[in-house]
């Protein structure tokens, strides 16, 4: 656990006067005043805590390392490490990875601290978005996926819980410990269609891990395959939920939400606009090369944007938009 964490230290020069040396030491718990708590999950807990030199807010994740050695997830802490430090140098989409150090028992992992919590709050505070709201916030998250995707990283636990709002309400993708990271030489198109070509789509001997019941794809279930098109399956529900306020596989049980989706038995609701009806439809398909998305080359989903349900979007801009008011 300790290499997973383990970074370069960064040797405080003698050039830098004492205000600034601190900039380039090594940080260490004692140099935050740990908050409230904002996430407990299965191997970690997330505090809000403050800088004491800067005064600035951050999350901090900190794992406990006996916990994760004995549940044999060093993998995913790694893997959640470079995952977030090859997305450092996005501008927009993701919470950011500043620092990560360790103690004798845990690590500690400093993040960016989206101010404005999880998407699904919002959607349970109005019960579901207005149009114009789920198209902006489908449209961001889409540009997020792009990158993600684009770098040959799954996130693989996609839902609106992980989905964060900064201070300004613009969407940021949290929580990497689930991602799947293609080798270089798979980093192709996005999921392809030629069966054979299944080499960007990794196929895993054994069903290392499962999101969330509801946004789960059947390629993730049924042949334990990889593949960016996981994340557009969850991207289906997601927009099927932020427009009609749950998503579109419940059960009372997991099993059940399984074979719901296995069996795609899912319905929309009266009044659900038609253009995103569509676009749904197109995302929920049980064969991930048939997505739409799947076959799209380089580093954009064209096949996505281009769809009506995206009318009057400005790809170029919008992050730099204000976002619409949930209401
Ligand atoms: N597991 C994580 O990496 C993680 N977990 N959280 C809090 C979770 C709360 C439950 N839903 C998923 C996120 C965070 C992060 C990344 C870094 C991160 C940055 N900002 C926030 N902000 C929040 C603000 C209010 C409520 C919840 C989260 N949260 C996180």
């Amino acid at each position: 656990a300790s290499q997973a964490a383990a970074a370069p230290v960064q040797t405080p020069t003698s050039t830098h006067s004492s205000k600034e040396t601190y900039r380039h030491t090594k940080r260490t718990a004692k140099d935050y005043i740990f908050g409230k708590l904002i996430g407990d999950g299965c191997y970690s807990t997330v505090f809000l805590a403050k800088d004491i030199h800067t005064g600035k807010e951050y999350a901090i994740k900190v794992c406990e390392k006996s916990h994760i050695v004995r549940n044999q997830k060093v993998q995913y802490i790694k893997r959640e490490k470079d995952a977030l430090n090859m997305l450092f140098n996005v501008p927009h989409g993701f919470v950011k990875l500043y620092c990560t150090f360790q103690d004798e028992e845990r690590l500690y992992f400093v993040l960016s601290y989206a101010k404005n919590g999880e998407l699904l709050h919002y959607i349970n505070k109005v019960g579901s978005f207005e149009l114009n709201v789920a198209k902006f916030y489908v449209a961001e998250l889409l540009l997020a996926l792009e990158k993600m995707h684009a770098k040959g990283i799954i996130h693989r636990d996609l839902k609106p819980e992980n989905i964060l709002l900064d201070e300004n309400m613009h969407l940021q993708i949290a929580d990497f410990g689930t991602v799947k990271i293609l080798e270089p030489e798979k980093i192709k198109s996005p999921t392809p269609t030629v069966p054979e070509d299944q080499d960007s789509a990794v196929r895993s001997r054994k069903i290392s891990f499962v999101g969330t019941a509801q946004y789960v794809s059947p390629d993730l279930l049924q042949n334990r395959v990889d593949t960016r098109a996981s994340d557009l399956w969850a991207l289906g529900c997601i927009i099927y939920q932020m427009i009609s306020g749950l998503p579109p596989f419940r059960a009372s049980n997991d099993f059940l939400t399984f074979q719901k989706i296995q069996k795609m038995d899912y319905e929309f609701p009266e009044g659900f606009p038609a253009e995103a009806k569509d676009l749904v439809e197109k995302l929920l398909v049980l064969d991930h090369t048939k997505r739409l998305g799947s076959s799209d080359t380089g580093d954009t989903y064209e096949s996505i944007r281009r769809h009506p349900f995206f009318e009057g979007i400005d790809w170029e801009n919008i992050w730099e938009q204000t976002p619409p008011k949930i209401s």
